[in-house]
């Protein structure tokens, strides 16, 4: 191809495979290299397809507000289709209905349900952590990643699609715990070969991955669905949508793979790497114990059933905890923003520059470049807990660069139309998670010498999981243990006996 007057510099590549190898290698060193040689704006080929890269943030809402031009649902849909084998939901006789599907996001996971919905993750959550504390305090040993996975998989799968008979006749104490691994597993492995199918391997060749999905699914088919209790109302919806949509019975279980996929990939990751800054640095340890303590002690105090209760008002007062989830969040995920041009259109940038985009190109937006701005954030590489706190001790939101306020500092949900629904949600529950585990248990990495590194395997896919597993020690909190907590695990501990 040919670049045609008006268009950004054409960065020069191989023969049909274009820089995808040096993309793939390192996206964020040779975005930056490129941005350095060509400019804020160029275009070049990644795996046969023509990518224009807007690279200076004071231009992202230019990209982000250009929704005439640039199409997001049609390319999210057949990617997602292509991923997860569901219906065609971009084709006439389905697009319409989609487009309610769609608006349920937004209907179900903000504004007054996200606080029915945080509720019965904190409950789900207790119950799931319960259950693997021991009586005694005696340290247990387990791979961090392995332990926020268990945790976070079981309670954010049952908030989402209900319980089944056996964890309701159980309390939760065994019930459907072994299908529950089953379903961790099959979710871990489809995950894994995410990015050889977001570069177009098709899931047929990658028969494990075919396998793990379509195991997901016949869980998740509407007569397994149907058995199971307090199903969100996301779920909920989604299932009358799909049944008046008259899909095949295998199509609806795949959409909700789908919706599985989308709540539990980026938070597993996100949940690990808030854990695994705040044990490694005894300042934001110390300083997120003394927040969750705040909040935490004076309502267990008066509370018979020694559950914590957190209303939406104290999950948003915890500042500390926000700060740590940012920073972690800012350190670790590594996605990209895509749109399509519907049309031959021309973008105006932010300095007033001008870039002809042609119909089909792709422009994408790596907010990472942002994330690790030593401009934006001095020693980006470093987690500082405190980064998104101001001198009070309050959000800060205020960062700049070449001296100028940015609006788009940090883009872990992206932003625009493709905007996570789900990000109050997913704050909320690693909140959490936080908030529970540090409060619940005392814990400590087995080695606190080494230094982990998120996995730039799946660099472009969002948040990025570590690039292996670290031991973690853990035992039942002394000071959070109360008198008729230590009579329940005796009681508990003489049942077993007889
Ligand atoms: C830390 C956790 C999370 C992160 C970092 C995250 C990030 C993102 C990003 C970047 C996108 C946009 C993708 C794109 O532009 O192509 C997205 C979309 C989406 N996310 Fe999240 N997400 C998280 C958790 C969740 C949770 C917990 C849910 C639901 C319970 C959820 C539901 C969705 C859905 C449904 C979409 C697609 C929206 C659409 O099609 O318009 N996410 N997420």
């Amino acid at each position: 191809r040919k670049r045609r007057s008006g268009e950004p510099p054409l960065v020069p590549g191989w023969p049909f495979i274009g820089v995808t190898l040096d993309y793939v290698s390192n996206p964020l060193r040779f975005l930056r290299d490129t941005q350095k040689k060509h400019g804020d704006v160029f275009t070049c080929a990644i795996a046969g397809k023509y990518f224009t890269f807007v690279t200076d943030p004071f231009s992202f809402s230019a990209v982000v507000r250009q929704s005439k031009h640039l199409d997001f649902q049609k390319f999210a849909l057949s990617f997602s289709r292509r991923v997860f084998g569901h219906a065609d939901f971009n084709h006439p006789l389905f697009s319409e209905s989609y487009r309610e599907v769609h608006g349920i996001f937004r209907q179900t996971l903000q504004g007054p349900p996200l606080q029915q919905l945080a509720e019965t993750m904190l409950c789900n959550l207790q119950t799931v952590l319960e259950r693997g504390l021991p009586c005694e305090h005696d340290w247990l040993e387990e791979g961090l990643q392995s332990f926020t996975n268990r945790i976070m998989f079981e309670a954010g799968f049952l908030t989402l699609f209900g319980k089944d008979a056996g964890f309701l006749q159980s309390g939760g104490v065994s019930g459907s715990r072994i299908c529950m691994q089953k379903a961790e597993q099959d979710f871990l492995v489809f995950d894994r070969a995410f990015p050889l199918l977001a570069a177009g391997l098709p899931i047929s060749l990658i028969a494990q991955a075919w396998r793990a999905r379509e195991a997901l699914a016949e869980e998740l088919l509407h007569d397994e669905l149907h058995q199971r209790k307090c199903i969100s109302d996301l779920i909920l919806r989604r299932m009358d949508a799909f049944d008046r949509m008259h899909l095949d019975e295998t199509g609806k279980a795949r959409t909700h793979v789908c919706m599985l996929w989308a709540s539990q990939a980026n938070t597993l990751p996100a949940a690990f790497w808030s854990l695994y800054y705040t044990l490694r640095s005894v300042e934001a340890l110390t300083a997120a114990r003394t927040e969750i303590d705040s909040v935490l002690s004076d309502q267990l105090l008066n509370n018979q059933d020694q559950r914590i209760h957190l209303s939406r008002e104290q999950l948003d007062s915890m500042a500390v905890l926000e700060s740590i989830i940012q920073e972690a969040l800012r350190l670790s995920s590594a996605s990209m923003m895509i749109r399509v041009a519907s049309d031959d259109f021309t973008l105006t940038l932010d300095s007033g520059q001008t870039a002809a985009v042609r119909k089909g190109d792709y422009v994408a937006l790596y907010p990472q470049l942002i994330h690790l701005d030593p401009e934006i954030y001095p020693d980006p590489t470093e987690f500082k807990y405190d980064r998104f706190l101001d001198e009070r001790g309050q959000r800060k939101s205020h960062f700049f660069k070449s001296g100028r306020r940015l609006k788009h500092f940090l883009m872990p949900f992206g932003s625009g139309v493709s905007e996570c629904p789900g990000r109050f949600f997913a704050v909320h529950e690693i909140k959490q998670f936080l908030a529970l585990t540090l409060w619940r248990y005392d814990l400590q990495l087995c080695d606190a010498d080494v230094t982990l590194d998120p996995d730039d395997g799946r660099a472009g896919l969002g948040v990025l999981p570590p690039s292996r597993d670290v031991l973690l020690r853990y035992r039942r909190r002394t000071n959070s243990t109360t008198d008729s907590e230590s009579v329940r695990c005796k009681k508990e501990h003489e049942d077993l006996s007889l």
